[in-house]
């Protein structure tokens, strides 16, 4: 499908560089990091066109910091909102994150965004955390994608612009490059139930479009927007062989040494 800057170019040849990025979620332990850590660390080669980042359990940044490769980043999975040192018990603001080494955040993954047992973030926190996490010199995958029963209905691309919308609203044009879009259709996310390559084209090329009209055609030609939901090495290829699929954002199988099977399945 021709990207709607009007090339058609496939990622690998054009001039976004796929990025592929672990989500660990609230797993692991400072031993079974080690071991994760260690397999990562003896995985080979990481090809020239991939960017690989790891975004694990906050507490564990350091431990990360300290042992992972070098060319793998490393990020935390959730900012506070603050933006600023203060009175918020619990929080981890983008500044600390940024102040110790870190180069990415993950916002308004689903799973934030529908909440455990408080209420779930909503489209403007999550923008507003995005807002904070720039200004303080991270790097953004901002998490979008529709439930089951809204697929169903066909309105994925309407809830995919309630979710884009207030984010556009708080950027600035040069902004965008320090964002990658992550499309997680809930759905898929963690249940084995992967979107094809072709759905999950459709909609990237969508969003794409989206933002081609809602901030510019320049922009839209250069953000990176990954698919997450069940990816893994046995579908990873077929997926990032999709012109507008630019990486992944990967769960489960981020924390075995499949992992680096999704960072060598992107097209050379
Ligand atoms: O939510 C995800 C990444 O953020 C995807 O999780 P799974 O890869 O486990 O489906």
């Amino acid at each position: 499908m021709p990207r709607p800057d009007g090339s058609s170019t496939p990622a690998a040849e054009g001039e976004r560089k796929y990025l592929v990025a672990g989500n660990w979620k609230c797993n692991g332990t400072l031993a079974s990091n080690e071991e994760l850590v260690k397999t990562f660390n003896e995985a080979g080669p990481i090809p020239s066109n991939v960017e690989v980042a790891i975004c694990c359990p906050s507490v564990y940044l350091p431990q990360l910091l300290s042992s992972l490769r070098d060319d793998i980043q490393i990020g935390a999975q959730d900012c506070g909102v603050n933006d600023k040192n203060g009175a918020f018990t619990g929080e981890i603001g983008a500044f600390q994150i940024k102040d110790i080494g870190c180069d990415w955040v993950i916002i308004g993954h689903s799973e934030r965004r529908e909440g455990f047992e408080m209420p779930g973030e909503t489209p403007d926190l999550c923008a507003k955390k995005t807002r904070v996490a720039i200004d303080a010199g991270l790097k953004v995958m901002f998490c979008i994608g529709e439930k089951k029963e809204q697929r169903e209905d066909g309105t994925t691309m309407d809830v995919c612009a309630s979710q884009l919308e207030p984010l556009a609203a708080v950027l600035t044009e040069s902004d965008w490059s320090s964002i990658a879009i992550a499309y997680e259709p809930v759905w898929a996310i963690g249940t084995g139930l992967t979107a094809t390559p072709e759905m999950a084209q459709e909609t990237h090329a969508s969003i794409r479009d989206w933002i081609s009209q809602n901030v510019s055609a320049d922009v839209a030609g250069k953000v990176r927007i990954q698919y997450g939901g069940s990816m893994k090495g046995a579908n990873a290829k077929d997926l990032l062989e999709q012109p507008d699929i630019d990486g992944g954002l990967i769960g489960g199988a981020s924390l075995t040494a499949d992992f680096f099977n999704v960072v060598n399945g992107a097209p050379k």
